[in-house]
């Protein structure tokens, strides 16, 4: 076991210049839970800047049984963070091997038209009462009648008896009018606008040039009506390199944004980095939320390498670092309301991911939901899975919570090679594992 002033291993190092930033959620007094008795197994003190106001997420968050417990204290200029690890002293009880849940909802999804919308549609529609469908068609929906028009051919290639709901969005362009919005929110079937950078991503070569220059009055009147703006967070400029885009967006151009309309609702799509939870978390909930994919909570960027070029893993943002992956669970599994289920299931045909320049897009609808149980179930937070895929998505957009459930069950299943359908294939996130949580197909009122 530890010494005192040292961690036991494989947990973060206080000693180190990236000490805990923030009090796990998980060890906060209040939430109903009880606590097992815990022993002491070491403490550590490290200064840190007293004129933060919103400390960093931890980057590391230790496994069951260890806990840490973190105390902030400040005295004279100098403020301290002490940490202390504890470790269970009763067995912890035994995992559960059946979830109900409420019938989570899908809040970035690519459901694109015709022949692949058939094939992957029933997908989303066996696990997701409702999704937010992402409008980057070609061309994209760019008008509250196209999105109507669009809603009516999803509403018809849906399995029978399916109850799913699309909730429709815009594409913004330079030229989207503070009218069109207007025409948005009386339809009542289109639910928030999207933002992409013009070239950041597939389909995104009508997008937004210039945000602040084009696009202030009818950002006005979204906040006006309350129509989300969702972001694809990322710069488009060549010379920033790949990896520092998000962070780069959200210096450029976020940041100002929020300064600069703050009643506006955003959500910042599929986030992928530290920044991102820093930047999220020191925003009103309420205001500012973020969608979550199960690649970034699952993957770094070395699953793009792994063995050779995997062009399955590849979407946008790409994979990060392991330091950005840490940081997301973290953030994800501590219960924040800021947080919610979107998979970003973008599926493309076999063909154009196994070629000489493979677009980006992981098809995940599938497989998401047994992914996002593993990811709270190895942070031991299996008990906050429900609020990230049920509660938190509907309470932000103002919408009312599923009623029905669905049941996850600790069954191994092994997720198919391919999905084919007439034009051809489509490779699943995951292609040919076994994972452990299966959804049931069954609907329970
Ligand atoms: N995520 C992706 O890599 N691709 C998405 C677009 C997007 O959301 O960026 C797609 O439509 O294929």
């Amino acid at each position: 076991m530890s010494s005192p002033g040292q961690l036991p291993p494989g947990t973060p190092n206080a000693n180190s210049s990236l000490p805990f930033g923030h009090t796990p959620r998980s060890s906060r007094e209040g939430n109903g839970i009880k606590r097992r008795p815990m022993q002491i197994v070491a403490t550590s003190t490290v200064s840190a800047n007293p004129h933060v106001k919103h400390l960093p997420r931890p980057f590391l968050r230790p496994s069951p049984p260890y806990r840490a417990r973190v105390h902030l204290s400040s005295f004279w200029n100098k403020t301290s963070i002490s940490i202390t690890m504890a470790a269970s002293t009763s067995p912890p009880p035994p995992p559960p091997q059946e979830l109900a849940i409420t019938r989570p909802d899908d809040w970035h999804l690519h459901l694109r038209e015709g022949d692949v919308l058939a094939a992957v549609l029933p997908h989303s529609a066996m696990h997701f009462g409702r999704a937010i469908v992402m409008p980057n068609l070609k061309p994209p929906v760019t008008t509250t009648a196209r999105a109507l028009e669009y809603r009516e051919e999803i509403l018809r290639a849906l399995p029978p008896g399916s109850s799913f709901m699309p909730l429709m969005t815009l594409y913004l362009t330079d030229n989207t009018s503070p009218k069109e919005i207007k025409l948005a929110k009386k339809s009542g079937v289109v639910f928030a606008v999207k933002l992409y950078p013009a070239g950041a991503t597939t389909n995104s070569q009508d997008g937004v040039t210039d945000i602040f220059g084009k696009c202030l009055p009818v950002l006005e009147e979204m906040a006006r009506q309350e129509m989300p703006l969702l972001v694809h967070g990322e710069v488009t400029d060549q010379h920033v390199d790949t990896f520092d885009r998000e962070k780069v967006f959200i210096e450029k151009i976020l940041a100002p944004l929020v300064q600069k309309l703050p009643q506006l609702k955003i959500v910042m799509e599929h986030i992928t980095t530290m920044d991102a939870v820093n930047f999220v978390e020191s925003c009103k909930e309420g205001h500012v939320a973020a969608t979550v994919t199960p690649q970034h909570l699952l993957l770094n960027r070395n699953a793009l390498f792994r063995g050779g070029l995997q062009p399955h893993n590849y979407c946008l943002p790409v994979l990060k670092r392991e330091i950005h992956r840490q940081a997301i669970v973290s953030a994800v599994t501590s219960g924040s309301k800021q947080y919610f289920l979107g998979t970003d299931s973008a599926p493309h045909d076999k063909r154009r991911k196994e070629c000489s320049c493979g677009c980006a897009g992981i098809y995940s609808a599938p497989v998401a939901l047994s992914l996002y149980a593993k990811v709270f179930e190895q942070a031991g937070t299996l008990d906050k899975l429900e609020a990230f895929t049920s509660f938190n998505g509907p309470d932000f957009y103002g919408l009312p919570r599923n009623t029905s459930k669905i049941v996850l069950r600790k069954s191994a299943w092994k997720v198919p090679d391919t999905y084919s359908y007439s034009s051809g294939e489509i490779v699943p996130m995951f292609t040919g594992n076994t994972l452990e949580w299966l959804p049931s197909d069954q609907l329970e009122e």
